[in-house]
């Protein structure tokens, strides 16, 4: 299910302005990859052109390959919306959709993907993505209540079920704990632990003992100078990343001496 992404010599434009320049990295499948650096150097534009999201934006485009398991994302071939199914994404703040039950939320993406679903199927998903993003218990006797009424923690993880129920091969998680306490972002960083045997997974985090908590590998974006384009300036296997780093930038960001 998992798959690797190869990205090479990707440019990332809004209109004319170049945010993201000549990006090489390889996403390993089944495994945790986490985007750093200081605001505004483009690791959510990066995230985003990963899933074919960026495209959204009038005027926004890429330049450059971005291949997931050999297969090249930006081919004419290729259908965006099928694309942003299989490649899922988590975003900052939880967002449930206000009117749906718990139950309803997690259905919401198999709905849009229209076939009629029998309700033991619907009951088979719905248990299965709520066991794998650790909400099943603490929910499972008020499905039908609204995903609203959960806390803000619960509200991300009936997210992250969401996100899995369509069965992606890729999620993508844009500060997935940005908005939630100590104690639910620890919940998260369990369950992105677990999630990583079955699932290729691309976090953006702030928090620096998040990354060294979880993933496997790390890129350090920065920016040269204001209003230069964003660039990856290290990619390597976070263990090395944040004790022995090829570069000085990353060495100076990670021990909070800039950003
Ligand atoms: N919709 C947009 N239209 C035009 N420019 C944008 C848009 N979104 C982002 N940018 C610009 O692209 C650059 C990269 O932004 P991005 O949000 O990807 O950075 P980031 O590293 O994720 O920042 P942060 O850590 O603050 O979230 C910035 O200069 C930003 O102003």
């Amino acid at each position: 299910m998992a798959k690797s992404i190869d990205v090479s010599d990707l440019n990332i434009y809004y209109g004319d302005f170049l945010a993201v320049e000549g990006v090489n990295m390889t996403i390993k499948a089944r495994s945790v990859t986490a985007f750093i650096g200081p605001s505004g150097c483009g690791k959510s534009t990066m995230l985003r052109s990963l899933n074919r999201m960026h495209e959204v934006i009038p005027g926004a485009r890429v330049e450059g390959k971005i291949m997931v398991d050999g297969q090249s994302l930006y081919d004419a071939s290729i259908d965006p919306v099928a694309v942003r199914r299989e490649i899922g994404m988590v975003f900052q703040r939880p967002n449930p959709f206000p009117t749906m039950s718990i139950y309803d939320n997690v259905l919401a993406g198999n709905r849009l993907n229209a076939k009629k679903m029998k309700k033991s199927e619907a009951d088979t998903i719905v248990e299965r993505s709520l066991s794998a993003a650790n909400l099943w218990a603490e929910v499972k006797d008020r499905l039908n209540k609204p995903g609203m009424g959960l806390s803000g923690g619960q509200q991300q993880r009936l997210c992250i079920a969401r996100a899995i129920a369509v069965e992606p091969q890729v999620l993508l998680m844009d500060e997935p704990c940005s908005a939630l306490d100590p104690i639910s972002t620890s919940a998260i960083e369990d369950l992105i632990h677990e999630l990583k045997t079955d699932y290729t997974i691309v976090i953006v985090t702030h928090n620096m003992q998040q990354a060294a908590r979880v993933s496997d590998d790390t890129g350090f974006f920065n920016l040269k100078a204001t209003g230069e384009p964003g660039h990856l300036v290290e990619f390597n296997p976070t263990k090395k990343m944040f004790t022995q780093p090829d570069q000085e930038s990353t060495e100076a960001y990670i021990s909070g001496r800039f950003g």
